[in-house]
């Protein structure tokens, strides 16, 4: 793949932080296929948003070298513009889950030459009021943990943090009531946890849930009406022994391109792994809203 200009936006704060290293497996890789590459490092939380939507435009590749909360930042930026240029995710970061959905190698060196030489496939985002997320919107439990989360755990423990800040966060958490509108059909309930998706990873571990697609128009809502400590292993660990049968009696699982989720007290919303917004959340797919890259044959 050859592009004649790109931005490479990197986040010196995501991941073991050993910036330099990774720097020195992308850039080469990238240079040597791209003569104009111009680097940024993000200066502050917020800043890829800026840079994205400031120059985005003026590039045929944006580059993100960061974790999900560097690329969530990014596709709230690029999402704006009229024409997103392709997007490449260097896993930079603590769990990096989306480039996990793509198929991309987690080692940044083998990373950058699998997007160079990749192919570029169209991806949904999920517009959530008026923000935008890639890889799941979600309330209950999954927003606890983020909240939880010590960033001293998730520095010594990588993804390890997040199940021990699941563990902590299962004991206290209540059931909340919803009621949700789907494509216009309404369902009501009580749940602990809710998760829109659009990629197939959340804290590094692949969702034991066939079907979930990031390119097919549809958002897939997962409603877990009661948690306990071997759903939360089985859901957060790669465990092979898991029967998604049996999973099935604790969650329902929808597919819907509009949702409308309103709960009884207002309830924060994680959106890629971060809080950043409350219910009630008006969700919508954008079917192929960003061109992305990812290894050939993957
Ligand atoms: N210069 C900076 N100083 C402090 N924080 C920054 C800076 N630049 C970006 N950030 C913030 O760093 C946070 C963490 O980044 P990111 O989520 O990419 O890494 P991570 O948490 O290690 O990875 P993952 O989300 O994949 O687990 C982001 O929320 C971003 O806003």
């Amino acid at each position: 793949m050859r592009f004649s200009k790109a931005l490479l936006i990197y986040n010196g704060n995501a991941g073991q932080k050993n910036i330099d290293l990774s720097l020195g497996a992308s850039v080469p890789v990238l240079s040597s296929a791209i003569p104009d590459l111009h680097i940024i490092q993000t200066e502050r939380q917020g800043h890829a948003t800026e840079l994205c939507e400031r120059y985005g435009s003026e590039v045929d590749a944006v580059f993100i070298l960061g974790g999900d909360g560097t690329v969530h930042e990014c596709t709230n930026g690029l999402a704006r513009l009229e024409k997103p240029p392709v997007i490449g995710l260097l896993p930079g970061g603590t769990c990096n889950d989306f480039s996990r959905t793509l198929g991309i190698d987690q080692d940044i060196r083998r990373a950058s030459e699998q997007l160079i030489n990749g192919v570029i496939v169209p991806v949904d985002a999920i517009k959530i009021d008026d923000g935008y997320s890639l890889n799941f919107w979600g309330i209950g439990l999954i927003a606890q943990t983020s909240l939880n989360i010590e960033d001293s755990e998730k520095d010594r423990f990588g993804k390890i943090g997040y199940f021990l800040s699941a563990i902590r966060t299962v004991k206290d958490m209540e059931h909340f009531e919803y009621t949700i509108e789907m494509d216009g059909k309404e369902i009501r309930g009580e749940a602990k946890m809710i998760i829109a998706m659009n990629g197939s990873y959340i804290g590094t571990n692949q969702l034991p849930f066939q079907g979930i697609r990031y390119d097919d128009g549809l958002i897939d809502l997962f409603i877990i009406k009661n948690t306990n400590l071997t759903l939360i292993k089985e859901i957060l660990t790669n465990d092979p022994t898991v029967n998604p049968n049996t999973l099935s009696n604790e969650i329902d699982h929808f597919t819907a391109k509009q949702i409308k989720v309103e709960t009884s007290n207002v309830t924060e919303a994680d959106m890629d792994g971060e809080v950043y917004t409350e219910t009630p959340s008006q969700i919508a797919v954008l079917k192929h809203r960003f061109r992305m890259l990812k290894p050939e044959n993957v």
